[in-house]
């Protein structure tokens, strides 16, 4: 999967100054963070790191907050309390370059997948590359690579609502990666689908996984964990009483 390899998608001009992975950062920091949407609590002191290639599953039950966490790894919420850091930058103090440069190097599958309905699915897989202005840049291969790494070339002009539960999820997975990210974090991804699904939609992570790429899946399938652990070496964070505990060899 050429157009996934490291680097293989990323601009001219290398990713500047202000953020860069050395070998030994962690990619995603938290540091005593807690989070509140106004009411008590919903995350408290909140201590945990992300090494470079790791692959993590974060679970808990619903409601406990792994959304919400997901979404202060990627910046779209700030902690009420404490640091995240991305990339070694703190997400408080960072500029609009900074910014930029997390939404290239961190890829989201959202639980809700999040398609724009009227495009169709190819040009919602792309819509990273448009609004970067490189879909020039790649001539649109990379585009039909990802379709086929996802199983996707012949629902490529089919649009969102078309989709069933498992090609949604694949063409979610293909619009996180197609910038080539560092970090992938997918909430839920298995959320709607059978088992044979879940486990086609699994070894596409843990082929991103051995590419190099950081992952984070939040997941209630105890399932999907216990396959994973077969096939790569994956811990597990587990948010109980508002914190996050390093789940054991139960699971
Ligand atoms: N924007 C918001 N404003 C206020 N409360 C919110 C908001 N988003 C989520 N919550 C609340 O925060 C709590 C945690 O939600 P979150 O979606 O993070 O949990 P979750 O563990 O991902 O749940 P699930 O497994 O059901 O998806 C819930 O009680 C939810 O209602």
């Amino acid at each position: 999967m050429q157009c996934l390899r490291r680097g293989a998608l990323k601009p001219k001009r290398c990713w500047g100054t202000t953020v860069q992975t050395k070998r030994d950062m962690r990619v995603i920091e938290f540091e005593n963070v807690a989070y509140s949407y106004g009411g008590g609590e919903l995350l408290s002191d909140i201590s945990v790191k992300l090494a470079p290639g790791s692959f993590h599953f974060l679970t808990g039950p619903s409601g406990s907050g792994k959304t919400t966490l997901m979404k202060l790894c990627y910046g779209a919420l700030l902690p009420t309390a404490g640091h995240v850091s991305l990339f070694g930058k703190d997400v408080r103090t960072m500029e609009r370059d900074d910014i930029a440069m997390i939404r290239r190097r961190v890829g989201v599958v959202h639980q809700d997948c999040q398609f724009l309905n009227h495009l169709p699915v190819a040009e919602n897989i792309g819509l990273p590359l448009t609004v970067s202005g490189r879909h020039a840049e790649t001539g649109g291969e990379d585009l039909q690579e990802l379709l086929s790494w996802v199983g996707l070339s012949s629902r490529a002009d089919a649009l969102p609502p078309e989709l069933s539960g498992g090609e949604r999820q694949r063409a979610a997975l293909a619009r996180a990666v197609i910038m080539s990210p560092d970090v992938v974090l997918a909430d839920e991804p298995t959320g709607n689908v059978d088992w044979e699904m879940s486990q086609r939609l699994l070894r596409l992570l843990v082929e991103l996984n051995r590419m190099g790429k950081t992952v984070l899946i939040a997941t209630h399938d105890l399932g999907l964990i216990r396959a994973t652990k077969a096939q790569v070496q994956a811990r597990v964070l587990r948010i109980a009483n508002r914190r996050i505990q390093l789940a054991g060899a139960d699971l």
